[in-house]
Formats: structure tokens, sequence, C-alpha cells
């Protein structure tokens, strides 16, 4: 301040600086006092949906359309802003990506519980992030949902004019012609230099039009083909994932059988055998029902919770892990001298599989939320040129949950799909008796619709293997 005194120039600036001050603390203290309201509603957001909470949080966190909705109206509380903000919106896109999956509507949706009816303004929010992810037509299609709710009355915050300015840039993007053109002719009229607010206005006039005849717009928005939202090279692993195309005809399904395994010659395995089902015959793909049970489980669950991290892939150029959205889940790896359980079920799945275990990687615990999947691949490590000693020769994936729906397992190369069975397991071999990739082991694990996934991933060495299972020269004997 002693500064300021030894000029009047400076003392000038000290009154701009004053003003600049007003200003912004006139700024903050508007902007707080909206927050102050947006989070009074919040509060009472919450407290109309506080008994559903307690009641079944489960239930609650296991739909897409409550889940969402949840999360945004904790958003508005204020605490941890941008941590929530980014929340609502992963969750949004994992909507968007269901209703691409699974060919759904909208209205589909939110039928699937009475509970779960979205408001427009949450609508009217999805629409605005499957347009900032190019998703147009599912954007579309929740525009249809926005403008069919405000028609019927439902209080929003979202204005026509938003609604409609949406739509209008998407109908540009979609090169959608005839709703594109109503928009621009009255921009061929402008003739002058000073082009910038002729188009503004030819724009704005153009919507206040639209606006006037709001009750005609409904059928300007047209329908859309869910068909058209497939996407070609993902054929097969959708449709597996809908439970269509599954490749087994009654002849080959007959041939699968159940047994009780006593093990060969093992003592554990006589005294309790493993109940195994022949679950696809080429590649041979078996499951053990009963492997671990509900307590074990827990147990799983309750070691992986503090250390379930966003799970990653290999980048394919440089071999390094990165997250990407090919790979939506949270992972956690357990070691077995962290708790006795972990080492029992490593010994399960060493006396069911006949494989040496001690040189396979720990127990990876995923969880997968809403949307949460994995694209088709191979867990062979083959393609990453890891040595011939360290790549997975077999797979033994546990499914810790039932999955309401969705989130099977599916294989689409030969056209099979597993359900996730609480307790059971599944298991295949990834390479040929010659060491090569068995490609037919390509597997996905599709989105999750209903529900919260659970699995457990054992991948068991070719190292320590040279005398139970020999190579061979060629691919199969
Ligand atoms: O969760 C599934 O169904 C499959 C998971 C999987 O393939 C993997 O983690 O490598
Ligand atoms: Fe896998």
């Amino acid at each position: 301040i002693s500064e300021f005194y030894s000029s009047t120039d400076h003392m000038t600036q000290l009154t701009d600086i004053k003003r600049d001050l007003t200003q912004s603390l006139q700024f903050c203290i508007s902007s707080l006092e909206n927050q102050m309201v947006l989070m009074k509603r919040a509060l009472q957001d919450l407290d109309s949906i506080s008994d559903d909470t307690s009641k079944d949080p489960e239930k609650l966190i296991s739909n897409p359309l409550t889940a969402y909705k949840f999360i945004r109206q904790l958003r508005n509380v204020g605490t941890a802003i941008e941590k929530i903000t980014k929340m609502d919106i992963v969750k949004a896109l994992a909507i968007v990506r269901l209703q691409k999956f699974y060919r759904l509507e909208p209205k589909d949706m939110t039928g699937l519980e009475t509970l779960s009816v979205l408001n427009p303004d949450e609508c009217f929010h999805i629409a605005v992030i499957a347009h900032q992810n190019q998703q147009y037509c599912c954007a579309i299609l929740w525009i249809q949902e926005t403008v069919r709710k405000l028609h019927a009355g439902a209080e929003a915050v979202v204005t026509k004019q938003k609604v409609l300015n949406l739509l209008i840039s998407i109908q540009f993007q979609l090169l959608n012609l005839p709703t594109a053109l109503g928009v621009t002719q009255p921009l061929l009229d402008c003739e002058h230099l000073n082009w910038k607010p002729k188009l503004q206005s030819a724009f704005i006039n153009n919507l206040k039009e639209n606006i006037k005849n709001w009750d005609g717009m409904q059928h300007l928005i047209t329908r859309f083909d869910m068909s058209s939202l497939q996407n070609p090279w993902q054929n097969g692993y959708e449709d597996l994932c809908r439970g269509q195309g599954i490749k087994m005809n009654p002849t080959r399904q007959k041939k699968l059988v159940c047994r009780y395994k006593t093990g060969q010659g093992n003592p554990q395995m006589m005294y309790a055998p493993a109940k195994e089902e022949e679950e696809w015959d080429e590649p041979l793909i078996l499951r053990y029902h009963d492997l671990i049970s509900l307590s074990e489980i827990d147990v799983l669950k309750r070691l992986s919770r503090t250390k379930l991290s966003r799970a990653k892939v290999s980048d394919p150029v440089t071999g390094k892990l990165i997250s990407t959205t090919l790979r939506v889940s949270k992972s956690a790896w357990l070691s077995k001298d962290e708790n006795p359980v972990v080492a029992r079920v490593n010994q399960r799945i060493a006396d069911i599989t006949g494989l040496d275990v001690d040189t396979a990687e720990d127990l990876q615990v995923a969880n997968y939320g809403i949307g949460g999947h994995y694209e088709p691949h191979y867990d062979s490590m083959v393609a990453n040129g890891v040595p011939f000693t360290e790549r997975r020769i077999a797979t033994v994936l546990v499914y810790m949950s039932d999955v309401e729906v969705g989130g099977s397992t599916v294989f689409p190369d030969i056209g099979a799909a597993l359900q996730p069975k609480i307790g059971s397991a599944v298991i295949w071999l990834n390479l040929l008796k010659n060491g090569e990739e068995d490609t037919r082991t390509l597997h996905a694990a599709c989105p999750v619709f209903v529900g919260s996934k659970w699995v457990a991933n054992k991948w068991i060495r070719c190292r320590g293997q040279e005398f139970r299972r020999r190579c061979t020269l060629s691919r199969s004997e």
C-alpha cells in the first residue's frame, strides 16, 4: 500500500482495482446465491429419495437410470462438485452405450422401473452428453423423450429454446436437409458484409418461428430405426450379448455332459468332487459349479474393495498399461499371502485344472458397474511378445455375482455366450498344443445392464506346466 501513496498515477490504479474487486465480489455473491438455490433444491431432491435409498441401496445403484438420477442429485449438493460432475457424465455415457448396445429407446429404459423415470432436465442432460460424444442418434432419442415429457406437463428448468437449439445443431450435423434448410433459408437473404449479427438474428428468428409452432415440432423430430445404430465390425459380439446368434445346434448340444470330477488320485477331489459341466465343445469350455462359497466371495470382495482401481489394458504399440473405454471396470490384485481364503481359492483352481498355479499371476478381482464391459480380446499375451513361458496357457474366470441383465462373457468367433452364475467358474485354454494362440478364444464381457458384476480372474502361465500339459509340434495333438 505504501508504494501506491508515492504517486497519483498509482492512486488512480487503486480505484481501478476497487472497481474490479467490487465486480468480482458481486459476481461471486450472485454465483454463490445461485449455488445456494441449487443446493437447497438438491437437498429437497435428496430428502425425497432418501427413503428408497436406505431401504435398498443395492437396488438403487443397480439400475442405470436410478443410479444416474441419484448421482445427478448428489452432484448438486456442492461438495466435491468436480469429481461428482465427472461421475454423472460417465453415467450418462454408460446409458448411451447401453442404449446403442442393446438397441433400446429411452422409453424402453425408463419402463424398466417405475421409480426410475427421469425428469425432462435429466433426459436433456443425457441428450447433451450424447451429442458431445457424437452419438447423434441417441441424442435425438433423448430429445424426443424430453419433448414427450415437457408436453406431458412435467416441470423443468430446460427451455424449449434450448431443446430446439440442440435439435437444430444435430440436424445440421446429421445433414438432415429438410430441417436444416428450414433454418438456413433466412441466411440466404443476408447481403451485408456485417454478416455475423445477421446470421445470429436469422437463426434466432427461425428459432422463434419454431417455438411458435412448438406443437407442430413433435412431428419434425424424426423417428430413428434402431438397427442403424449397429456398429458393423462389432457384429456378433453385440448380438451374442443380446442372446442372439449362439452357434450351437441341438445335435452338438446333446453331447455336452455334466459329471462329478474326482481328480486323478487327488485326495482333496475325492472327498469333495467338483461339479463339472461342459459349456462348449470346440474349444472345450468347462464350468465348475459352487467352486467358491458365498462367505469366501464376501472375503474376496472385502479384500479388494479398498484396492479397486480403474482396470487397464496394455497398449499394443508401447506395451504400457493404459485405461481405455475398451475396458470399463475396476480391478484389484490379491496375493495368496494376504488372506487364507485367497490361498484356498488358488489351491482349488490347482486341484480342478491339474495345473501348477505357483507360477500363475495373482488373483485379479474385477467389478463392473452399469455399462461396464470389456471389448473382444485374447488373454494369451501372445501378441504382446512375452516369452513363451510367461504366456497365459489357461484362463479361470470365477463369477462372484449373478447379473440381473447383461454382463455375459461371449466368444464372438465360436458364437458362445456364458451367463454369470454366482460361485461358479469357467475355464478354457488360450493356447493350442504347439503354443500358438487359439484364435477361437477371442472373448468379451458384455455391458452390465442391470446389476453389479463381480468376477475373479486367474491366469495360469506356461511355466510349470511342462510335464502337466506337454507341448507338441502340431496344433492339436
Ligand atoms: O468379465 C468377464 O466376463 C470376462 C473378463 C475378461 O475377459 C478379462 O478380464 O480378461
Ligand atoms: Fe479376458
